[in-house]
């Protein structure tokens, strides 16, 4: 009998805090670097743990294995993205494909991305990213100061000539203010405060908000910008191509695979959420590889021995000599790593109930994956809140694989499709930075100095708080080579 009542015993939620009545644990999700506590509370409560809030039920996956059984194995369950009325709304859940739901609509641009992106058709722009590298190089010669809208602009316009073969002008670039605008309304929209609900910080991440007139307000201008940002970049891609005058780029490739008009709104549609979802990310890495840079000086000097051996003095580095660099390589593992640009990635919804380890996970639960937690797993990282790139190198001074490291973006069917890019943009930016300058004295807004606990944001994408420090070029000779690199391009 006892075997009958197991089998017929209802599966229960994960454990997790204790919930109150009606509101559960609506006082419990934390809101300061929320990935951290739940790592902490794994420890009590294990590598699945679940809150309920306001009927809702949240479920944290805190280990590798975890992830790895429900995002990846079982992905049809997992691949769905939380309903939240502001997108929903304004349409941008219609053609976003980062906040797509789960299903056909999601499928046919998942697939133009990811084929668009994968390792062998995106080596065709490298020499476009060496350009983009060494022309940021220039910039912070010129106006060391300005580093984050540098590499702002460094990413952002990687990405906007590979998406629609388009050269962003310096300032005011129309398509780029129109998608920051973009980013600007859907961050306003999550901002504590904007609206009702949002007075309770910790709902910022969840769907429920109480729409108010100002609400309603946004949604209109999101809506706005959205239609603009999908149809001008495109219509200037369509004229070039009947003009004769259009570059080798994601939208003229795809409409030459044209088989229906649906499949032209898909291109636009993948195209206009290329900006949104890669250009902040990647320039948010840059600006910790900075902070990291200005806290370790030591880092940097094993960096630029090892870049002063291979590459000489006479030339920047190039992807040629990416094999020979082990310990520029672990420096872009290690920031992957150290501070993630979305610890807890972007959260999934269940498509059905599941069961995981005798614990029932209800259909329409928000899972986070901590990628955070799996990243700074003390069993696997020794000290994991250090910045040390030695740990991803063997005794004979090669680059270590580890696997675990593609959880800072993300998981299953619906893992960062832009990770091979953004990791590319990431080591010409760093070797070359690193081949020319020098980074020191990092101060926080107030001008204290700062150090390994400098805040980040504790929204979905963590952003390091505002720092400032000094960049100075090592020596005349590095100097004239970045100077002279923009005259090699103009011949
Ligand atoms: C360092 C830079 C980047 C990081 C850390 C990053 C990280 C992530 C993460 C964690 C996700 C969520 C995956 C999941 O739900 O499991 C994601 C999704 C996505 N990323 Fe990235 N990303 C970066 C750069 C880029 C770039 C450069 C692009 C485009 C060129 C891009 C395009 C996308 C898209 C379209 C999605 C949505 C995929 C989907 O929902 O199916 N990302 N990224």
């Amino acid at each position: 009998t006892s075997i009958v009542k197991w089998c017929s015993r209802k599966p229960s939620l994960p454990p997790g805090p204790k919930p109150l009545p009606v509101i559960g644990n609506l006082f419990n999700v934390p809101t300061k670097a929320p990935w951290a506590i739940y790592a902490n509370w794994a420890e009590q409560y294990g590598e699945i743990m679940s809150m309920t809030v306001l009927g809702k039920v949240i479920i944290v996956l805190n280990s590798s294995k975890a992830v790895r059984e429900l995002l990846d194995k079982r992905g049809p369950v997992y691949s769905d993205r939380p309903v939240v009325p502001f997108t929903e709304m304004s349409g941008v859940a219609h053609w976003d494909l980062s906040i797509m739901r789960y299903g056909e609509n999601w499928r046919i641009r998942r697939r133009l991305m990811e084929h668009s992106f994968r390792p062998a058709p995106i080596l065709q722009y490298r020499p476009l990213q060496m350009r983009k590298a060494y022309e940021a190089l220039r910039r912070l010669l010129r106006d060391p100061s300005s580093f984050d809208a540098h590499v702002k602009h460094f990413s952002g316009s990687i990405i906007m000539l590979i998406v629609y073969g388009y050269d962003v002008q310096d300032k005011n670039d129309r398509y780029v203010d129109m998608a920051e605008t973009a980013n600007r309304i859907g961050s306003e929209a999550n901002t504590p405060g904007a609206f009702l609900v949002n007075d309770f910080p910790f709902l910022r991440h969840l769907p429920g908000w109480l729409p108010g007139m100002r609400f309603k307000a946004i949604v209109q201008e999101a809506k706005g910008v959205a239609r603009e940002m999908i149809k001008s970049p495109f219509s200037f891609v369509k004229e070039n191509i009947r003009k004769g005058t259009n570059r080798p780029c994601f939208v003229v490739e795809n409409l030459k695979k044209l088989d229906d008009e649906s499949n032209e709104i898909a291109i636009a549609h993948v195209a206009a959420a290329t900006y949104g979802a890669g250009a902040h990310t990647t320039a948010s890495i840059l600006r910790t590889f900075l902070l990291a840079l200005a806290l370790n000086p030591d880092v940097q000097q094993k960096a630029q021995a090892e870049l002063d051996q291979v590459l000489g003095s006479a030339r920047l580095p190039d992807y040629e000599d990416r094999r020979r660099l082990p310990y520029i390589e672990a420096i872009c593992k290690e920031l992957l790593r150290w501070r993630l640009v979305l610890p807890l990635g972007v959260p999934r919804a269940t498509m059905e109930s599941d069961v995981y380890e005798g614990y029932l996970i209800p259909k329409g639960s928000i899972v986070f994956a901590n990628a955070w937690s799996i990243l700074h797993d003390p069993s696997v990282y020794t000290n994991p809140d250090a910045f040390n790139p030695d740990r991803f190198l063997h005794p004979d001074g090669q680059a270590a694989d580890d696997p675990a490291l593609v959880s800072a973006f993300g998981f299953g069917r619906r893992r960062c499709p832009g990770r091979h890019l953004a990791e590319a943009s990431i080591w010409i930016f760093v070797a070359s930075f690193l081949f020319v300058f020098n980074v020191s004295g990092a101060r926080d807004k107030d001008g204290n100095n700062v150090g390994h606990d400098h805040p980040y944001a504790d929204s979905i994408v963590s952003d390091a708080a505002p720092f400032t420090c000094t960049i100075s070029t090592r020596d005349k000779k590095k100097e004239d080579l970045i100077v002279s690199s923009e005259i090699a391009e103009a011949d």
